[in-house]
């Protein structure tokens, strides 16, 4: 008998966890507690396994979330994590038939894009995804950064406790993720794992140190939470170390005054930033750049369009006011077809089916996904050969069009 690709039942959750550990590398035996734990933060018709007969043997799930777009409007979004295949399982085509079933589903429930972070680079471009967020991480030498006196920023930075964060987060997470491209909704899981509500055994959890910075007015602007390990002091130099587990400003004041407080932790010497927009401007409040040296530069957030023309008119484009047909190419038929984009001054953006225009530009559905969210450039595509200029100028039309001023960015991890 074949391998079955289906939702699982609540009976099958237990195997399910226990194949998507095994699929990850982490464990072979997984907990009934950890088991039980994570149950709620599954939705079971969204929660797809590949059974050899009893045995789980592939895992992938997915979350309604919704998706910040350029303009500050946003799309339904399903978010896909938990992909795994078991080792004796691998390259026969189980995990694309999990992506194929959960994708249809979504484009039935009316979703407009699939995102998901993706493990290794080339998995996921043959779904039709591509690479649409950044992201950067920095570790800054302490003593060679020179930081904004205390007097030029406003507001006050206090340690609260797991409790307040709880209480004071969700609002400003969603404050802060409105006002980004490529960030996307929280439940209220995430903030029970954040501040140890729900410890998953396999995960444990460690309380870290919370601030929250408050305007001249008292309301919380900013959050970070971080740990310091304080290793051997050689030649009794202080020698510790502070990561950044997260970090939420809505407002560069707020911004900057938790970067001053989080550079000026004694004994600190390197302090590692953490996921960061790829064009942040923390090398730049440091006085000298060269004192955060990048760690990663990579991609990070992949999406896939389900909806082209709903996609497409729910962000905003440069005021150009031209106009653009778009042949866009989808091998598995989820979103291809051609569509005229209008973006007239004044006016909301419209993408409507065009099947009759000559199109201005032939892409494929995985290369649009790349530009989607503003942080490439047509003309970088085209180079690549990723795209077709069947009327000159076009190109360089669309890079102007769908690029934002600043790059969007993710920061989750899902
Ligand atoms: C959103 C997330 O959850 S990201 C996490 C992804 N999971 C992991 O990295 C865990 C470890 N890896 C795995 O569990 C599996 O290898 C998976 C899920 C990545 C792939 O599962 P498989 O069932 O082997 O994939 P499948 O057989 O459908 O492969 C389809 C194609 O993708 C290719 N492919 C799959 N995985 C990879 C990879 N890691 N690198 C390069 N190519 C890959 C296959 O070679 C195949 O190519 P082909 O069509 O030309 O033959």
């Amino acid at each position: 008998m074949g391998v079955e690709i289906r939702t699982i039942t609540e009976s099958e959750v237990g195997p399910w966890v226990q194949a998507m550990h095994t699929g990850f590398h982490r464990s072979q035996v997984i907990s009934a507690e950890e088991i039980a734990l994570s149950r709620p933060g599954f939705d079971l018709d969204r929660t797809r396994g590949a059974f050899d007969g009893d045995r789980c043997v592939g895992t992938f799930r997915s979350m309604a979330r919704d998706l910040t777009v350029p303009g500050g409007g946003s799309v339904s979004a399903t978010a896909v994590t938990n992909v795994t295949v078991t080792a004796t399982h691998r390259r026969r085509g189980l995990a694309t038939r999990l992506m194929a079933a959960d994708l249809a589903a979504a484009k039935e429930r009316g979703e407009a894009v699939a995102i998901l972070i993706a493990a290794e680079y080339p998995i996921y471009g043959r779904f039709g995804f591509g690479p649409a967020t950044w992201v950067t991480e920095w570790e800054v030498d302490v003593p060679r950064a020179v930081l904004p006196p205390g007097d030029a920023v406003s507001g006050t930075v206090e340690l609260v406790t797991p409790a307040e964060v709880r209480a004071l987060g969700p609002a400003l997470h969603e404050r802060v993720r409105v006002r980004t491209p490529g960030a996307i909704s929280r439940d209220s899981r995430w903030w029970d794992r954040a501040t140890g509500a729900i410890v998953l055994p396999s995960f444990g959890f460690q309380v870290p140190f919370f601030v929250v910075h408050r305007d001249t007015a008292g309301e919380v602007d900013g959050m970070a939470a971080y740990r310091v390990n304080d290793p051997y002091w050689p030649g009794k130099f202080p020698n510790a170390e502070a990561e950044v587990l997260w970090q939420l400003a809505a407002t560069p004041d707020a911004d900057a005054a938790l970067w001053r407080y989080l550079l000026s932790l004694d004994w600190v010497v390197r302090l590692k930033s953490g996921h960061r927009p790829p064009d942040d401007i923390l090398p730049l409040l440091l006085g000298d750049p060269r004192a955060a040296r990048t760690e990663t530069y990579a991609d990070y957030m992949w999406l896939r369009l389900l909806d082209v023309p709903v996609a497409l008119s729910a962000r905003t484009y440069a005021p150009l006011g031209a106009d653009l047909v778009l042949d866009v190419r989808d091998a598995d038929g989820l979103a291809g077809g051609t569509f005229r984009l209008e973006t007239a001054p004044g006016a909301a953006p419209r993408c409507t089916p065009a099947p009759a225009s000559p199109p201005d530009l032939t892409l494929d559905v995985a290369t649009l996904a790349r530009l989607y969210l503003g942080d490439e450039s047509a003309e970088r595509l085209s180079a690549l050969g990723l795209l077709t200029e069947h009327r000159p100028g076009a190109a360089a039309t669309a890079s102007h069009l769908f690029h934002t001023p600043r790059r969007p960015w993710c920061p989750e991890v899902f």
